[in-house]
């Protein structure tokens, strides 16, 4: 029966038959299957240079998940002189985002392509509009998110340093795509945060906490309440940052700890945080415990170290 049944395929033309396959794979990836196993992904997230591919190259070696960057997959269709090359190219260079269709299309052939069950999709959803037309075209969840969290100073300075001949590793570029992380791609993270699928590890490194942009983003996604209050060293970026979030009014006491770096705060925060003040804080050693913030993986030590990190909740995950 069943090699009546490849000898009738023979009689079919190519093309329909490649059709009828992509098709099998399309309804079974639509299942969260693939070749009869449930496919599982997880989305690696954080800003240009905060170290996602360094870590999917560990992820991969321990923990055996094919690795799938989109970004990398967009510059391999610049490098095959597609018709989309010259877009995706301009797109790039100008640190914006590529049209979902585009990515979606290039993601959906290599999971079909990769055969496996497992995969670490990284760098993307890089907003909104990806995240939604995934949802709708591959309907298969994340099992969870990893976010890499790392200051922009730093970030930065890797980028600059990482002289693999990208396009867009220029600082001109490079400051776009921040701006971009800020406001296009940090909104998915709230979103995979809002649902308890981002994967954490406490944040606790001391006073001092460097990224004070992606840390405000993130607390801002629970509805604003009239009085919010800023704790942050000076210097660190307060006022600028804060502009370009909707506060309506905000105390900003860091200028303390700076000289001192005095345990009061903390139980200042405390009070005010119970007496009905949303606080805002830079610095982990003053969150209240309930606290949500510095949830993230702190991408800003050593990449070693990171990974330890990673393997924890990859550990935990298998
Ligand atoms: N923890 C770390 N400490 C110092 N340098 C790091 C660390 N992790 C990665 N790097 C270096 O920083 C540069 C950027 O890392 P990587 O390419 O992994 O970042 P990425 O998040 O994938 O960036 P992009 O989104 O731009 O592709 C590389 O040169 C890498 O070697
Ligand atoms: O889903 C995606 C992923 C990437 N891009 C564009 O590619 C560059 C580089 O991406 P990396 O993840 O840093 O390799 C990025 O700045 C975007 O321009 C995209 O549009 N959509």
């Amino acid at each position: 029966m069943r090699g009546g049944l490849v000898a009738s395929a023979r009689l079919l033309p190519r093309p329909l038959v490649r059709w009828f396959l992509q098709r099998r794979a399309q309804q079974d990836i639509n299942e969260n299957m693939l070749g009869g196993k449930k496919v599982k992904i997880i989305f690696v997230l954080g800003g240009p240079g905060s170290g996602k591919g360094t870590q999917c190259s560990n992820i991969v070696e321990h923990f055996g998940f094919i690795h799938l960057s989109a970004g990398e997959l967009l510059r391999a269709e610049i490098n095959s002189g597609s018709e989309n090359g010259t877009m995706i190219d301009t797109i790039i260079t100008e640190g914006k985002i590529v049209p979902s269709e585009i990515t979606i299309k290039l993601l959906q052939e290599a999971i079909i392509k990769g055969g496996n069950d497992k995969y670490i999709i990284d760098g993307f959803p890089r907003n909104e509009e990806n995240r939604v037309v995934f949802e709708s075209v591959i309907s298969i969840s994340p099992e969870f998110v990893l976010f890499f969290d790392c200051s922009e100073e730093e970030m930065e300075r890797r980028l600059l340093g990482r002289n693999q001949g990208r396009s867009d590793d220029n600082i001109e570029t490079i400051r776009k795509r921040l701006k971009v992380f800020v406001e296009s791609s940090l909104p998915v993270i709230e979103y995979y945060e809002s649902k308890g699928m981002v994967k954490k590890k406490v944040y606790n490194k001391g006073p001092e906490t460097p990224h004070i942009a992606t840390n405000l983003r993130c607390m801002i996604r629970v509805p604003l309440p009239q009085r919010n209050m800023i704790f942050s060293s000076a210097n660190r970026g307060r006022l600028s940052k804060c502009k370009n979030f909707v506060l309506k009014w905000y105390l900003s006491v860091g200028d303390y700890f700076d000289h001192h770096h005095q345990i009061w705060p903390y139980f200042c925060a405390r009070a005010l945080s119970v007496s009905g003040w949303y606080v805002l804080s830079t610095h982990a050693l003053l969150l209240p415990p309930a606290n949500p913030l510095f949830d993230q993986i702190d991408a800003t030590k050593p990449a070693p170290e990171v990974f330890e990190d990673v393997k924890a909740i990859f550990t935990h995950m298998a």
